[in-house]
């Protein structure tokens, strides 16, 4: 997978260089290309916001040098391909575990994080003209800029890439509920000792029955994700339900 980021704080990104991801790009199972959006602006001051039109607090990012930054990410990726271009913002789409698979289906991802107000939406609308674009959400919180949802979406998203999360690891999170959402379920982990200040590992763990200890894991996972997560529980049911609808 190729991935663009077009930021004016290309230090942001310097994460993408270590774990997981960093592993993954020193493979060549990614191939991560940051841009400094400021190489785009033409005046001295290497200006990339403005004044809102219709005024209102803060600055907008000027349409020029996104779109020129833009041009340069086509040019420079696979001949004849388009990326899909990812815009972290609070307006999104929410980015979920079905997203992440979704998007790690893609060769090539272009990021847009934006800081300030936003993008001058000219910006995405002359792009969509050009590749799939698509608006995503970390969660219901505003950040400064958008940065760090990228670092959010390329972990969430390398790590469902084959090949890049060891075979052990990989497994780990076998399917409860199958597809994406199996993801979500994570039971309670114990390691050595088998007695901590006075805690001991739950019998089970130790009784090496494979079967009973994935049933326990699943029960347990679940009756997290019921205490946390109600409204994930409460979709798998009508899932699952519109499954046996459409089966029966
Ligand atoms: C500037 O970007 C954001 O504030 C942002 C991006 C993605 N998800 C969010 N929840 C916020």
């Amino acid at each position: 997978m190729r991935i663009d980021v077009v930021t004016i704080f290309p230090e942001y990104l310097e994460p993408l260089n270590v774990s997981l991801v960093g592993k993954a790009r020193a493979r060549g199972q990614l191939d991560v290309h940051l841009h400094d959006l400021r190489s785009w602006t033409t005046d001295i001051h290497r200006t990339v916001d403005d004044t809102p039109y219709g005024g209102g607090p803060g600055m907008v990012m000027k349409p020029e040098p996104w779109g020129a930054a833009l041009d340069a990410v086509l040019d420079a990726g696979p001949e004849g391909e388009v990326p899909t271009l990812v815009v972290p913002t609070p307006s999104g789409r929410s980015f979920t575990q079905e997203l992440a698979q979704e998007l790690a289906a893609r060769p090539w991802l272009a990021f847009a994080p934006a800081r300030y107000e936003g993008i001058d939406r000219r910006v995405i609308e002359e792009a969509a003209t050009r590749m799939p674009v698509v608006e995503t959400s970390i969660g219901d919180y505003v950040l400064a800029g958008g940065e760090v949802a990228v670092l959010v979406m390329v972990e969430a998203i390398a790590r469902l890439l084959p090949g890049v999360l060891g075979n052990a690891e990989s497994h780990r999170d076998d399917s409860f509920a199958p597809g994406a959402m199996a993801d979500l379920l994570e039971g309670p982990v114990y390691t050595k000792p088998a007695e901590w200040r006075g805690r001991e590992v739950p019998e089970i763990l130790l009784s090496g029955h494979h079967g009973k200890i994935a049933q326990w894991r699943r029960e347990q996972a679940f009756a997290r994700t019921l205490a946390n997560r109600p409204d994930l529980v409460a979709r798998w049911q009508r899932e699952a339900f519109t499954k046996k609808e459409r089966e029966a």
